[in-house]
């Protein structure tokens, strides 16, 4: 193959390409997948694509067999952790002999996963009954959110990251009389800076370089009726906070570059991660807008605030990702359970949720929750045993040394039993403490 010449034709194509030979040997890469992965050229350049993912053998065997394309979701291993691909597979064959290469595209499956979020974002499928809770807090903050959706003054949603603040928006706006008009949905962090305005407000035509002939709509006059949803309003730049103030206490909106006002009515749910009296107090988000949006407060408390809700919620997304990916649920048993609760969830629901399905397709913890000793034990306890009774206590009294670094005194605590009778079992079993 003269890879010089397909590195040249794959150089500037916007997709992260890998190009191997029939022995995983990477001879072609372009700089998507450079910057796509953090590697510097010379770290993956003629290295084994097994360094990337696992299961190269199987990939080549379906490209030679099915003579096309193939399709996988493999976690890939960039510079800092790993993370969740779909490779497409593509043979490539040679005219002088029948030596195979293979095209790897990677593509990014939580990119891919937010952008069809975004198209999802301008309708709300949420309802209450589909937020998962046993929390007494949470039920409560349910309760009130219940209790407000039919009105139109603001809701102002805090709480961390994944906590299920914008299914909230959405359960409110689907509960109120609102629920057959538009949700649309916004968010100040994802959309650049000086985009948020026409974006909020819409603009006409020859507002800017590059705007439609026609001019376009603004997201307040297309929630006309309906509700907006402005999530991570923290983000919005003090200017726009200002814009913001007046349409709200006005209900009329001015496109940009535009003189016509336009009466909208529309009901108004905010959301912020960042503690909004906080952003006030240090001068980056506006006191009157503040006031005027935290109307109806509704706060969602952490996932390690309460406890109660994990194993309820990782049975509940075990059930509905192994339907969706069509694979077997894997039981989760104590000592995973366990650590779930230790765990202290910075991504909250959502990464729970992410978790289940690594779960699913791994059959293992990930390393972030254990290390490489708790995962044998997780792996191993996995195992429907079909023992004699002698072999579990064998494989029990193992697993417990293993978690308490082969220390007698702790483990025979742990297994209450006496010293002496471990040392008698250690013995009888044949069981090689240091291991
Ligand atoms: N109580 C719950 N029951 C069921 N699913 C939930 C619950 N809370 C959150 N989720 C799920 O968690 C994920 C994250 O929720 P959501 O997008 O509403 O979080 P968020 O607080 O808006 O996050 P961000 O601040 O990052 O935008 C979604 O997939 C949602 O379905």
């Amino acid at each position: 193959m003269d890879y010089e010449y397909i590195n040249s034709l794959i150089k500037y194509i916007p997709l992260a390409i890998a190009i191997t030979n029939k022995d995983g040997m990477i001879n072609g890469i372009n700089a998507y997948i450079l910057s796509m992965f953090g590697y510097s050229e010379s770290e993956i350049l003629k290295t084994p694509i097994l360094n990337l993912f696992e299961g190269f053998e199987e990939v080549k065997r379906d490209v030679f067999s099915k003579k096309g394309v193939i399709k996988r979701e493999v976690y890939v291993y960039n510079k800092k952790n790993r993370s969740k691909f779909t490779i497409s597979a593509y043979p490539i064959y040679s005219k002088n002999n029948d030596d195979l290469d293979i095209m790897f595209i990677f593509e990014d499956i939580k990119r891919k996963r937010k952008l069809s979020d975004k198209i999802l974002k301008n309708r709300a499928i949420y309802t209450f009954d589909k937020i998962i809770s046993r929390s007494d807090e949470l039920l409560s903050v349910i309760d009130f959110a219940k209790k407000v959706s039919n009105s139109k003054s603001t809701v102002l949603i805090s709480g961390e990251t994944g906590t299920g603040k914008e299914v909230f928006a959405q359960s409110i706006h689907n509960a109120s009389d609102r629920n057959d008009k538009p949700f649309i949905a916004i968010n100040s962090a994802a959309i650049p800076e000086n985009l948020i305005e026409s974006e909020l407000f819409g603009y006409v035509e020859g507002a800017f370089t590059g705007a439609k002939k026609s001019g376009q709509a603004g997201k307040f006059e297309l929630a006309n009726k309906g509700t907006i949803f402005l999530d991570e309003i923290g983000e919005m730049p003090l200017k726009l906070q200002t814009r913001l103030l007046r349409v709200i206490e006005e209900g009329i909106v001015t496109r940009v570059g535009g003189i016509d006002q336009i009466i909208v009515d529309v009901r108004i749910i905010a959301a912020s991660n960042r503690d909004l009296k906080k952003e006030v107090e240090e001068g980056r988000f506006r006191e009157d807008l503040f006031y005027r949006l935290n109307v109806l407060p509704l706060t969602i408390p952490p996932l390690r605030k309460r406890k109660d809700d994990i194993p309820l919620l990782a049975s509940f997304f075990m059930e509905k990702i192994s339907r969706k990916l069509n694979k077997n649920r894997v039981k989760l048993n104590d000592y995973v359970l366990d650590k779930m609760i230790r765990y202290n969830w910075p991504g909250n629901v959502r990464e729970l949720e992410n978790l289940i399905e690594f779960i699913i397709n791994l059959g293992y913890l990930p390393d972030n929750l254990l290390n490489e000793r708790d995962k044998e034990i997780v792996e191993s306890s996995n195992i429907d045993y079909n023992y004699s009774l002698e072999e579990l206590e064998k494989q029990h009294i193992i697993k417990i040394l293993k978690i308490n670094d082969g220390n007698i005194s702790k483990t025979a605590k742990t297994l209450e039993i006496g010293r002496n009778t471990l040392y008698r079992k250690i013995e009888k079993y044949n069981i090689d403490v240091l291991n």
